[in-house]
């Protein structure tokens, strides 16, 4: 992702901090952490959560994170190829099976299964990068069958994409009042599992490319336009 980044003002940094290794980005702009937060929920919660705090430790706190991955996309809606970011990002599966049905924590009386990016943020990033906005569900099961898909969509009918790191990402930086930010490149559909239909590096050319126009976007959006 450093390669989507304006010419270096000088080399990319290695960081190494108790939890996680960062690639440092100083440019003309700012300066930028880079971090390969893992797969799933929980790594990435956990990696972005140390960063963070060594960051507050350092007295340099982030202003924003931004959790960019592929993820599946729900036809039609989101085809493979194609861009979306999170105008909310929620965690699909946490909660409890019942016999009646799937009943979120939230309706056990505990926890959060959503978090809103800034409106103003989701815009001017959709705006740069061409992606449309929606909700993105963030799985630890990556969904494998038609009856799955359409359950997900019926639970979640602004649902475009799935992943499997986004609210852990937006959990950690939600704990330390950072905004949260998330875009998907739609490498396969969601639905019934077909390996052949994995358009990996595709989805990888288009994340690239539009984190290209995203990292000039985002220096241009105010925080306080949402306020
Ligand atoms: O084995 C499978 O059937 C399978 C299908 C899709 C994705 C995977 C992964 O292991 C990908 C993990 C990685 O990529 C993101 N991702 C990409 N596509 C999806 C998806 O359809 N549902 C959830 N996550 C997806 C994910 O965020 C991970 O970082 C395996």
């Amino acid at each position: 992702m450093a390669r989507a980044f304006s010419p270096p003002d000088s080399p990319d940094e290695r960081v190494g901090l108790p939890g996680v290794e960062l690639t440092r980005t100083a440019r003309a702009a700012g300066v930028r952490d880079l971090l390969a937060a893992g797969v799933g929920p929980a790594r990435a919660a956990a990696s972005v959560a140390a960063a963070l705090t060594a960051a507050r430790l350092a007295g340099t706190p982030y202003d924003l994170v931004v959790s960019a991955g592929i993820g599946g996309g729900f036809a039609p809606d989101a085809p493979v190829g194609s861009l979306v970011v999170a105008d909310r990002i929620t965690v699909a599966d946490l909660g409890a099976q019942t016999a009646d049905g799937f009943l979120p924590v939230t309706e056990l009386g505990f926890g959060t299964i959503h978090h809103d990016p800034p409106r103003s943020l989701v815009r001017v990033a959709c705006q740069a990068t061409g992606a449309r906005a929606g909700t993105i569900l963030t799985v630890s099961t990556v969904t494998g069958t038609a009856a799955r898909a359409a359950e997900l969509r019926t639970r979640h009918p602004c649902a475009l994409a799935e992943g499997m790191e986004g609210f852990g990402v937006a959990e950690a930086a939600d704990a330390h009042g950072t905004a949260v930010l998330e875009i998907r490149a739609v490498s396969n559909p969601v639905g019934p599992r077909d390996r052949a239909a994995w358009r990996i590096g595709d989805a990888l050319a288009a994340l690239t490319e539009a984190f290209g126009k995203l990292a000039p976007a985002l220096e241009s959006w105010n925080r306080h336009d949402d306020q």
